[in-house]
């Protein structure tokens, strides 16, 4: 269960792997874009995975109709507020939103450029004035290969100033880690922090490539370090975050069985592990249902969630004056 002394956060979340559906049905009113359905219902299992699905790509498909919709920067800023007002509901304290510009854009022609003002100023309006706090990741979506990617980065770079770091999603298998060392030196030079979707679709020397060659100070899944133990020791050493999404790897097909997941002995070992969501409306869950049902179904004890939780406060991307500011708050509840 969640402790409500601890501060609740959520630092792997996509923003465009988290569109309600009933925003789904309305935006494609709104711009007349043709839906496989006309009620939210019916909407259901196009834009929410139901079953597990036999692999990463197909899971990842999911997550289309969230973007398709996207006909004006408007429809960007509305879903970036949504997705503050769901990590409301939840009780979070602290969210680490990631989104794809490139993804976000492509559907419906905007400009990439666009999106990230729309979602930059979306997350500051919906956040004034709470006491929610959030920051954001930009993606290169790595399945529209190295090119699209740069220009994804450019879009990035942009508005660096309103971003804590970029991560590397989409297909580990076709477009691995090595295709963009170049891309990642970039991101460094503009002192953005490095995190990498690693070791869920391949194994343990994606994990290595990300952090030898990549520069990432965590990593999203890395569900195939268990693989390496020379790898376990060197993350748990250099204090290497690992965000763990348990339901997403059932989904994913990435891990069969929860009692499988390696997320317990990661926590064991002494690595700086914790528990998040992924792309909460396309899996059709929340950080709630991470803590209560899927981490005891993955062994994890009440004092394996709290460390869990306390994990996600040291590698998030804060100061650690913010850090202080965050405990300092929830010793009040
Ligand atoms: O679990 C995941 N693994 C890898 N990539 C993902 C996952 N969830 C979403 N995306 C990817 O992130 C971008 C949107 O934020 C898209 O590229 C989507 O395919
Ligand atoms: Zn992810």
């Amino acid at each position: 269960m969640i402790n409500r002394k601890i501060p609740l956060l959520d630092i792997h979340r996509h923003l465009d792997g988290n569109v309600r559906a009933q925003t789904i049905l309305e935006l494609g009113r709104q711009f007349n874009i043709a839906l496989p359905a006309d009620n939210v219902e019916a909407l259901i299992p196009h834009v929410q995975v139901i079953d597990p699905e036999p692999n990463l790509m197909a899971f990842l498909q999911k997550l289309d109709w969230g973007v398709t919709v996207l006909g004006d920067y408007d429809a960007c800023r509305r879903i970036a507020i949504e997705n503050i007002e769901d990590a409301q509901a939840q009780g979070l304290d602290y969210v680490e939103l990631r989104f794809s510009p490139y993804y976000m854009a492509q559907s419906q022609g905007l400009h990439p450029q666009g999106v990230v003002e729309a979602v930059v100023d979306g997350i500051r309006s919906a956040t004034k004035d709470t006491d929610i706090k959030a920051n954001l990741i930009g993606i290169l979506s790595r399945t529209y290969g190295v090119k699209t990617c740069q220009h994804e980065l450019d879009a990035l770079l942009a508005f660096k100033n309103d971003l804590v770091a970029v991560d590397l999603a989409g297909d580990e298998i076709g477009y691995p880690g090595e295709l963009f060392v170049d891309h990642f030196k970039q991101v460094r030079d503009a002192y953005l922090a490095v995190t990498v979707h690693a070791g869920e679709a391949l194994g343990a020397p994606s994990i290595w490539q990300a952090l030898n060659e990549l520069g990432a100070s965590r990593i999203g899944h890395g569900v195939k370090a268990i693989e390496d133990p020379k790898l376990m020791d060197y993350l748990r050493d250099n204090r290497i975050g690992i965000e763990s999404c348990l339901t997403s790897n059932i989904q994913t097909s990435t891990v069969n069985d929860l009692t499988k997941h390696p997320l317990k002995q990661f926590l064991d070992h002494g690595i700086l592990a914790c528990l998040n969501t992924d792309d909460p409306a396309v899996e059709g869950i929340e950080i709630e249902y991470e803590y209560a049902v899927a981490a005891p179904k993955a062994g994890l004890s009440q004092a394996d969630m709290e460390k869990a939780q306390a994990n996600a406060l040291e590698i998030a991307y804060l100061s650690d004056a913010d850090k202080n500011a965050l405990k300092a708050k929830v010793a009040q509840r």
